[in-house]
């Protein structure tokens, strides 16, 4: 995690990556996407793939994946967030890291399993569409047994009223986790 807080800290200097430069700001974005973990209900460490809708520099699921270990699936449509995360992958060795420079609406479920051989059984996405916008979006990537879990802010409360579906809702100080399964999602 250390390395991956340093070449963070590089790309961020030279190509303006993110807000999050100084390392206390990224060790608190490690912290918060690791914080999943604790949560026993949802039994993240038995996930054997992550798909990180919009991964940007990286969070959560540069973090999740390093520590868990498992296939992890970024996608991330802009040019040189892609870059940054094909750098990551090559510099940390990170042969478990599969990289999809496309938007989440373009990216399928076949090419999904032929690049990695395998299916996506926890989908993550912290700061990027409105609840119901992303499911909109993402819907022909889950399947009954995986787990859509979102990182949001304190003001989800307005998003989570626009969907009829059943989700779970953990408070981390300001951060809310929201935790829908795809089995509540196939009527949509
Ligand atoms: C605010 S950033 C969040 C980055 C990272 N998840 C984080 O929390 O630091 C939103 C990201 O979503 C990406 N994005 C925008 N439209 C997208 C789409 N249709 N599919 C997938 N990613 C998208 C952007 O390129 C951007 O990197």
């Amino acid at each position: 995690m250390e390395k991956y807080i340093q070449i963070l800290q590089k790309w961020n200097k030279i190509h303006s990556l993110s807000g999050a430069n100084s390392k206390e700001r990224i060790e608190k974005n490690i912290q918060y996407s690791l914080y999943p973990l604790t949560l026993d209900s949802l039994k993240i460490k038995d996930k054997t793939c992550i798909l990180d809708i919009g991964s940007g520099n990286g969070f959560p699921a540069v973090p999740l994946g390093i520590s868990l270990n498992i296939t992890t699936i970024l996608c991330e449509p802009n040019v040189k967030k892609a870059a940054f995360l094909q750098n990551l992958k090559a510099e940390l060795e990170l042969d478990n890291f599969y990289i999809f420079r496309k938007k989440v609406e373009e990216l399928s479920l076949s090419e999904i399993v032929a690049q990695t051989n395998k299916e996506p059984d926890l989908i993550t996405s912290r700061a990027t569409f409105e609840v119901k916008e992303l499911l909109n979006k993402c819907i022909h990537l889950l399947n009954r047994d995986s787990l859509l879990l979102l990182f949001k802010g304190s003001s989800v409360q307005d998003e989570l009223s626009k969907i009829k579906l059943k989700y779970e809702i953990f408070n981390n100080g300001l951060l809310n986790y929201i935790a829908i399964k795809g089995a509540e999602c196939s009527g949509l």
